[in-house]
């Protein structure tokens, strides 16, 4: 037996892991915590964390934020590059974490107005694409199982999940 708790979503920018943690969570009956949520609620928006502080402030707020979730019985859902730090990584591992996908072509109409800094500007959709493939190998590696979310409503992905979740619990 497996145990379910803290249940954690990777996955690229726009992914979904926000969205479908929180219907997960929902259909599960336990509490939902969103990183960046966190994170902005204690240090304010992230465009002005980005801004003010760089990245790597952020990253060490991110990797305290991750840590802090892990410890309850919760739906974790991270921000798209909370995997880059490594104590985000050893904290995951022998957890159950779920890998969200999606395709260049699905992304594109998710990304307008999206605060994330890293995207701001022109050519959002390739800088997405040139992060996420950078970045899918660490995801790969970590995920207990993938989900792509290009092509079906949020509300079957996350049906889907919580079968998946509760048959190897
Ligand atoms: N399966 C889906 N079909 C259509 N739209 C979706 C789907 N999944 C997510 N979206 C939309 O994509 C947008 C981004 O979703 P969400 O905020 O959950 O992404 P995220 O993975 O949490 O991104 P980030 O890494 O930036 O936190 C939202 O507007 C959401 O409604
Ligand atoms: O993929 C990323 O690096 C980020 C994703 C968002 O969830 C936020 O955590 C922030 O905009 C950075
Ligand atoms: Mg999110």
């Amino acid at each position: 037996m497996k145990s379910l708790l803290p249940l954690v979503f990777i996955g690229p920018m726009a992914a979904g892991k926000s969205k479908i943690g929180r219907l997960v969570a929902r259909r599960l009956s336990v509490p939902f915590i969103d990183t960046d949520k966190v994170i902005a609620a204690k240090h304010g928006p992230i465009p002005a964390i980005f801004a003010a502080q760089g990245e790597p402030a952020f990253r060490a707020y991110e990797r305290d934020a991750v840590a802090e979730a892990m410890r309850g019985d919760a739906v974790v859902s991270l921000g798209g590059g909370a995997v880059l730090h490594p104590d985000t990584r050893l904290e995951l591992a022998g957890h159950t974490v779920v890998l969200l996908t999606v395709t260049r072509d699905a992304v594109a109409k998710r990304l307008a107005g999206s605060g994330r800094p890293l995207l701001d500007g022109d050519d959002a959709v390739e800088r997405w694409a040139a992060i996420a493939d950078t970045r899918m190998p660490i995801y790969e590696a970590l995920a207990t199982e993938t989900f792509d979310t290009s092509a079906r409503p949020i509300t079957q992905i996350a049906d889907d999940i919580v079968t998946w979740a509760r048959e190897r619990s």
